[in-house]
């Protein structure tokens, strides 16, 4: 039984969307019909359509809008989950099956701008949740201080370049803090879109940063995801980035075991980072590209890449920079999700030459 107070909470929250201009995949595929037929259902960890559903009912500016707090939600919300993912991952349907992961031949990529004119820096960097917990919302602080024991002590184990230490959010200083926010080491603190799917209770409880001394390669524990495991560097080499991710990567899972599913990949709290959960992205100057932000949008979406500011996503470009990436992660392997960027990209480079 799904409480009055919820009923009357989704009643009011659908009201006020379907009311408003928001340009959410949310508004877009919620229709009355999955409303009505959604809202009466729980996930065995209790969570309901709300829980899915209330970042996108109070941030009208998504661009998604909907969150899964368990990975059950996925199955028993999947008539608002499938289109949503569906429009995301440019055509992954609700007959498909992720395909299984294969990072492919690492000494494929090379570097992006080799005279250095454009690429200001390269990152790449996938999800992972821990088998055996739910996501954010369902979490105890008890499991959080956990999970962040495990993640400590199981890369403390990383050797050679990977070596680093953990940095608990917990006791870290503001200036130290807002020092690797600023660096593009550190998430942010405070998103509202977070905030609102209930992913910050307990915060900064569980929450930490691992990196090595170059911070080339860093891992997030208990933001968005219970694990972000990030390569990055100055420069447009993303086959040396590649490369360290993959070798983390096929490490790290040795140690911990990954929540997996036969249909939708690797599990992430956040639809739009299923599957393969990678993102890779070039922080680039292409100011003429640029000039109209609308046409850089649109010259991107055609190479299936995503445009974001310097700070990251829902931020704005600061001194010409973007950030720029693959959207879809779900329905390609992650060599093939790196790729299109890295093709992308170059296209883009191109085209800024010739302009
Ligand atoms: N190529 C890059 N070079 C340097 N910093 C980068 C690059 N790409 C992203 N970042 C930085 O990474 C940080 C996180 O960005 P952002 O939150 O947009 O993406 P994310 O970590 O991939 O996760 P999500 O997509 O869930 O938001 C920001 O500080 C952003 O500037
Ligand atoms: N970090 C993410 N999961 N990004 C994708 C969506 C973020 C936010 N919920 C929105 O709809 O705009």
């Amino acid at each position: 039984m799904v409480d009055q107070a919820v009923l009357d909470k989704l009643e009011a929250g659908f009201k006020k969307l379907e009311a408003s201009d928001s340009k959410s995949l949310l508004k877009k595929f919620l229709t009355r019909e999955i409303f009505d037929n959604l809202k009466t259902k729980k996930t065995s960890f209790g969570s309901t359509l709300l829980d899915v559903i209330q970042s996108g009912l109070e941030n009208h500016d998504s661009g998604v809008g909907i969150y899964a707090p368990d990975a059950e939600a996925y199955t028993v919300f999947a008539d608002l989950f499938d289109p949503i993912i569906e429009d995301y991952h440019g055509g992954f349907k609700k007959t498909d099956s992720h395909p299984a992961k294969n990072w492919g031949d690492v000494a494929t990529f090379g570097n992006l701008d080799p005279a250095g004119e454009y690429v200001v820096s390269t990152r790449v960097r996938c999800g992972r949740s821990m088998e055996g917990y739910p996501f954010n919302p369902c979490l105890t602080e008890e499991q959080y201080k956990e999970m962040e024991q495990k993640v400590s002590t199981t890369l403390s184990g990383l050797e050679g370049e990977l070596k680093g230490t953990f940095f608990p959010l917990t006791g870290m200083s503001k200036d130290v803090q807002q020092k690797l926010i600023d660096d593009h080491f550190l998430f942010k603190e405070g998103d509202r879109f977070l905030q609102t799917a209930n992913a910050c209770r307990f915060w900064p409880s569980g929450r930490g940063i691992f990196h090595n001394d170059n911070k080339t390669f860093l891992v997030w524990c208990n933001e968005e995801d219970h694990l972000r495991l990030i390569s990055m560097q100055m420069g447009g080499d993303l086959g040396e980035v590649y490369r360290r991710l993959v070798t983390a990567v096929n490490d790290i899972e040795k140690r911990v075991p990954f929540s997996h599913n036969d249909r939708l990949g690797f599990l992430t709290f956040c639809p739009t980072n299923l599957g393969t959960t990678v993102r890779a992205s070039v922080h680039i100057k292409v100011p003429k590209l640029a000039a109209n932000k609308a046409k850089l949008d649109e010259i991107a979406a055609k190479y299936n890449l995503q445009v974001r500011g310097t700070r990251g996503e829902h931020t704005e470009a600061e001194g010409g920079i973007y950030d720029i990436s693959n959207k879809r992660r779900m329905g390609l392997t992650e060599f093939d999700a790196v790729k299109e960027m890295y093709d992308g990209i170059a296209e883009l480079i191109k085209m800024e030459k010739e302009a």
